[in-house]
């Protein structure tokens, strides 16, 4: 009982001062119970009657030798337990009313979540089930009904998007419910009856239909005005007493099994210190929560697709990827008598998000996926928490999308679209597992009021978060694989972190150093974690407004009759203290003096603790630990020599007292190694789990490099693309210049050879005149005329020669492939296939030039074998207009029309013989 008493003490200090209070939640068990075993979790009485049980123990099945553990809650609540039950007693009503902030100023951030082994009842703690509201709903149902009248909406105040998108320090896409709701949902003329067929071609999966009417109770004005709302106003359908949410599944779905009520009940008497109220007796409700995809095994891994992702006003996704307007949501409990206060001289409004955390990183759930262009898959983009401009010493989650809602009903909607984003998958534990930790946030935004109608006036507010952890689970019992189970390596990861940072948190506090909560490992943990510490406004920013530190409770649900291992690790590092008692060894002592076989002996520790033996009773030990860390047996340290000495001396003769001590000494070490074997079992243990989260986190590393190798591959195909295109580009420009310059050297070239043939014209005209005054016998004058046309030609050679030399060096400088030796008729096509124009200039010049085409070969030939006199007489009587030549100068015009009939033909070669045919005239 003194134990039991300091464990009480202890607790109820560690729940004042920890960051969380922690409560735990017991799952009636059901026909689909994974493990189907022995029941290990026990609740205990409380020590004072009517008030509310706190501790629960841990017994290990199978094995009696293993420490029986008792841990401490803020409460416990059993398998009866309903959803007012918790909601109640877990004081959420509290948690509202510091957001709301009645008395002034911003208000306190609050925060729900629920923590636990997969298929321990989370999901059916926040979400409820089909007939039963969670906290969400409830939640909100009070936050909307104690506004009232001071609750703004987009309707009735049309700038109020602007002004709160203005305020908004989170970058975010501010939109309002209605707009939102239009573009997620098909128009209610188009609702289906039954789930949509058209639905199995979606991306999504299925949704939930419901059947039945709305019903609007009178108590709840904020629903009231909702049925007005031609906007949001839901079709009636059926019966008002049938309000059902069926899916297919449900359909057809066997009855669940009977629900089996705890062995006592207990009033619930409220932990925050409201009154008692009267509990629900009776059958829980379905297990099945009203947002389960029918096919169990789908994957609700992506989404609708058409909503805009970055301008204010979503644009209405296709009808066959929208979702069916619900008829009707569940409205029990009904919470309509509980409202809690405001502030009077302040208008508020409602503004919701939704996002989860995959894989270490954070998604937008009201932000539909875009298609990436390079893999035409849906993907979301994850998102940042971090400080921002207007937010320096608080980190938010930056650009998300929010909805400012006006109604109850808008709200519901709002969340009923963000979790159709959510990922959940059938396992092996849960057939609707959570794969994603599920965040729902819902912002009181507050300014004062006054009658000038401004619109800049600072909204301040606060924010209750609403959070559905994933479960932790077993790769071996989830019987997950693949993608799934690389999920579950990175949620347990995170979950290891939580734990490591709940066990901190008392440890902190013991030691009174508040800021070694290890937060920063995962991103869960900083979101769940980073606003519980004072704000640091004052050392970051004096503009930043002074923020409480965030009200978080944790409810932990549990299987009593589930996984043991993973349970008792999860109550291990979420209870607020946590007592260890050491199975006593009394049937092996007594055995052993008795003469009797100790296996005649043994029995269960909880009776074993009833045995009256002196001796055993010191050996009899309950460790306290305030850190929950496990760590060695304290009684290790203890020398046997020394625990000996607590027999009762000079009782029994000296023979038979030391067989009396040799056998308590025996019964010491079998305790002391029991321990140890404990302790060795439960370290293995944590070892092995340790090895499941790095296997499964190996797994999903494997998965993303493979992501990130298929990322690199399309952005280095891009990259190479890109480039390919820019060097083709380069390189037709080049191609161009050298065409450019060819065909300006070509034109050079013709010029020279078209003004050596008008020279050598000259030189006939000239021979022809002084044929004819040979005659006449005027021979000097012609030897002078001829001296000083040879002078002149000599001249222009000279010059031809300089100009053959640049053009030479100018070939040179060309490229190693453009210098080679083509014919020009290949290079001509080349070109002309290049620019595709088959008549270039420089083509044409060259037929032009081309005189007696016909004639070309031979001359070729001739030019080749020497033969230049016939040849050059042919030339000469086409090519110089007629007349018989003779002399020097007629030799030396048939050489010069020879090199003309050659030139152009080769372009290397052509400049060569050009050399060469100089050389010769000169
Ligand atoms: N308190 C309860 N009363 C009735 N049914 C419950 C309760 N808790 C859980 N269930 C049922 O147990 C099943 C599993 O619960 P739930 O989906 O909430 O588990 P979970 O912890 O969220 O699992 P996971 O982590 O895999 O998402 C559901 O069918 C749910 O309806």
């Amino acid at each position: 009982m003194a134990s039991s008493t300091s464990m009480s003490t202890s607790t109820s200090k560690s729940s004042q001062q920890n960051l969380f209070q922690v409560y735990l939640r017991l799952r009636p068990s059901s026909g689909s119970s994974t493990s189907g075993g022995e029941r290990f979790l026990n609740v205990e009485e409380p020590e004072i009657d009517n008030d509310a049980p706190r501790h629960i123990t841990l017994n290990p099945p199978n094995d009696r030798r293993r420490a029986v553990e008792k841990f401490a809650f803020t409460q416990v609540f059993e398998e009866d337990a309903t959803q007012l039950d918790v909601f109640h007693c877990t004081g959420v009503a509290n948690l509202v009313e510091g957001v709301l902030a009645p008395y002034g100023g911003d208000g306190t951030d609050a925060l729900l979540a629920t923590l636990g082994v997969t298929g321990s009842g989370k999901t059916h703690t926040i979400l409820g089930s089909r007939t039963q509201r969670g906290m969400i709903q409830l939640a909100l149902d009070l936050i909307f009904r104690s506004l009232g009248e001071d609750l703004l909406d987009c309707r009735s105040h049309p700038t109020l998007e602007k002004s709160i998108s203005n305020s908004d320090p989170s970058e975010a896409i501010i939109i309002a419910a209605p707009a939102f709701i239009d573009a997620v949902y098909v128009d209610e003329t188009h609702t289906p009856l039954l789930a949509p067929t058209s639905f199995k071609s979606s991306f999504r999966a299925p949704t939930p239909v419901l059947v039945g009417a709305f019903p609007v109770s009178p108590s709840t004005p904020g629903l009231d005005r909702e049925v007005d709302d031609a906007h949001c106003a839901l079709p009636i359908q059926g019966s008002p007493k049938s309000v059902r949410i069926v899916s297919r599944e449900d359909s057809v779905a066997p009855p669940s099994p009977p629900f089996i009520p705890s062995k006592q009940r207990r009033p619930f008497p409220n932990a925050t210190g409201a009154q008692p109220y009267q509990r629900v007796r009776g059958r829980q409700s379905p297990n099945k929560h009203f947002m389960a995809p029918t096919a169990s095994n789908s994957k609700k891994a992506t989404t609708k697709t058409c909503m805009q992702s970055d301008s204010e006003k979503p644009t209405p996704a296709p009808s066959s990827r929208r979702l069916a307007r619900p008829s009707s949501f569940p409205d029990q409990p009904n919470v309509s008598a509980l409202t809690v206060s405001s502030d009077p001289s302040s208008e508020y409004a409602i503004v919701v998000s939704m996002y989860e955390v995959y894989n270490d990183r954070i998604f937008d759930l009201l932000t539909p996926p875009t298609k990436s262009s390079a893999t035409k898959e849906y993907r979301r983009r994850p998102l940042l928490f971090k400080p921002t401009e207007n937010s320096p010493d608080r980190k938010v989650v930056a650009g998300l999308r929010k909805v400012i809602c006006g109604t109850l009903q808008e709200a519901l909607m709002v969340l009923e679209a963000g979790l159709h984003e959510r990922r959940v998958a059938g396992t092996g534990s849960n057939s609707v597992s959570s794969r994603s930790h599920g965040f729902f946030c819902v912002e009181v935004k507050k300014r004062t009021k006054t009658t000038r109608r401004r619109h800049d006036i600072h909204w301040g507010g606060s924010t209750l978060t609403i959070v559905d952890l994933a479960g932790s689970e077993r790769a071996r019992d989830a019987k997950t694989a693949g993608a799934t189970l690389a999920e579950a390596g990175k949620i347990n990861e995170s979950l290891m972190y939580l734990g490591q940072c709940l066990q901190m948190q008392s440890d902190a506090i013991a030691k009174e150093k508040p800021n070694l909560v290890p937060f920063r490992q995962c991103k869960l943990t900083e979101l769940l974690f980073s606003n519980s510490f004072p704000s640091a406004s004052s050392s970051v920013s004096s503009a930043a407004r002074h923020r409480n530190p965030q009200k978080a409770v944790m409810v932990v649900t549990a299987d009593p009759v589930g996984d043991y291992n993973a349970t008792s690790q999860i109550l291990r590092y979420s209870a607020l203290a946590r007592e260890v008692t050491v199975p006593r060894i009394p049937s092996i002592s007594q055995a052993i003096l008795s003469g009797t076989a100790p296996h005649q002996a043994q029995r269960p520790p909880s009776s074993a603790s009833s045995v009256e033996s002196p001796t055993l009773q010191t050996s009899s030990h309950h460790h306290h630990y305030n850190s929950r860390r496990v760590s060695p047996p304290q009684l290790l340290s203890s020398p046997p020599m020394q625990r000996s000495t607590m027999a009762p001396p000079g009782l029994h003769s000296p023979p038979a007292d030391m067989h009396r001590t040799t056998m308590e000494l025996a019964a010491l070490e079998i305790a002391r190694l029991s321990e140890e074997l404990d302790y060795m079992r439960q370290t293995l243990e944590i070892e092995r789990s340790a090895r499941e989260v790095a296997e499964s986190h190996l797994l999903s590393m494997e998965d993303k490099m493979i992501e990130l190798e298929q990322a690199i591959r399309e952005d280095c195909t891009a990259e190479f693309e890109r480039r390919l295109d820019i060097e083709m580009a380069r390189w037709r420009a080049t191609m161009q210049v050298e065409m450019e310059r060819g065909e300006e050297h070509w034109g050079r070239k013709i010029e020279v050879f078209e003004r050596m043939s008008g020279m050598s014209n000259q030189i006939l005209i000239h021979n022809d005149g002084g044929e004819s005054s040979e005659s006449e016998g005027d021979l000097g004058d012609e030897d002078k005329e001829n001296v000083r046309v040879e002078g002149d030609m000599e001249e222009e050679m000279e010059r031809l020669r300089r100009e053959n030399e640049v053009m030479k060096r100018e070939l040179s400088c060309l490229s190693p492939s453009k210098r080679r030796v083509q014919p020009l008729g290949e290079r001509g096509v080349e070109i002309e296939m290049e620019m595709g124009n088959p008549n270039t200039n420089l083509r044409v010049k060259l037929e032009g030039l081309r005189v007696h085409d016909d004639h070309d070969s031979s001359m070729e030939e001739q030019h080749h074998h020497g033969l230049y006199q016939q040849g050059d007489e042919k030339t000469m009587t086409n090519g110089g207009g007629g007349g018989e030549g003779g002399g020097a100068s007629r030799r030396k015009v048939r050489r010069l029309g020879g090199k003309r009939w050659n030139g152009g033909i080769k372009l290397d070669d052509d400049v060569e013989q050009l050399d060469d045919d100089d050389d010769d005239m000169f």
